[in-house]
């Protein structure tokens, strides 16, 4: 059993933001590196938002489809980062950088998760989104029962996350970690600390029911 889902928020861009998440308890933070995206950051401005991570928490750059000068310079700047692919990156795009990635995906009926985890041997994990136009942040869940549950696989679920649905797909699919962007956003594209809060603690709860065997409300 996975105790404690580990919580990646993506998409910050405001150092109160950030701020937010670091204290609500999230893992990782994402910085979209992806031009067409409305939260994407310049190198100059995640490099500040990264100097304001305490230690173990670590900062994602989640790329689509970015000319490898790109990631280059990303990773001359912030040594650290944990790379995330989300576009169409074939699996040796992925590793040549030598260092340790999630694997975005979009999962469909015929999505075959093994063979993705097969094509991709040294991601930390696979990241699993829903099918949408952009190719991610869409705010879509996906078809939850098109996965099978099991507690050691290192899948990161996202895809139309928030705190009101965290809970169940935790119970549902046991993932390592859950990844959320629209879902914390009053706004397209502007976080609310308010929701990022309220979904750090939908997920401890959630860890907390499956601990206790108690459903995740009765820990709300
Ligand atoms: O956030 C974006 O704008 C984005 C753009 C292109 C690819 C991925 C993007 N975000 C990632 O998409 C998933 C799901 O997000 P949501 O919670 O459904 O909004 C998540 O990993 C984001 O980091």
């Amino acid at each position: 059993m996975n105790s404690r889902t580990r919580i990646k928020i993506c998409g910050l861009r405001e150092p109160a933001h950030v701020e937010a998440a670091v204290l609500a308890g999230a893992d990782a933070l994402g910085f979209v590196f992806y031009a067409k995206s409305v939260r994407a950051v310049t190198l100059e401005q995640a490099s500040a938002l990264v100097e304001l991570l305490p230690p173990f928490v670590t900062p994602v750059g989640l790329f689509v489809n970015a000319d490898p000068n790109v990631i280059d310079a990303a990773l001359r700047a912030i040594p650290q980062l944990l790379l995330q692919f989300h576009g169409d990156e074939a699996p040796a795009e992925c590793e040549r950088w030598g260092r340790p990635y999630l694997r975005a995906l979009a999962v469909r009926p015929e999505t075959n998760l093994l063979d993705c985890a097969r094509r991709h041997p040294h991601a930390q994990a696979l990241l699993l989104d829903a099918p949408v136009e952009g190719y991610g942040g869409g705010g879509k869940v996906f078809d939850w029962s098109l996965l099978k549950p099991s507690a050691n696989s290192p899948v990161v679920l996202s895809g139309g996350l928030n705190a009101d649905n965290v809970a169940d797909g935790i119970r549902r699919v046991r993932p390592w970690a859950v990844d959320v962007s629209s879902g914390v956003e009053q706004t397209r594209g502007v976080k609310s600390p308010d929701l990022i809060r309220r979904f750090c603690a939908a997920v401890r709860a959630a860890d907390a029911a499956q601990t206790t065997g108690l459903p995740p409300h009765e820990n709300l």
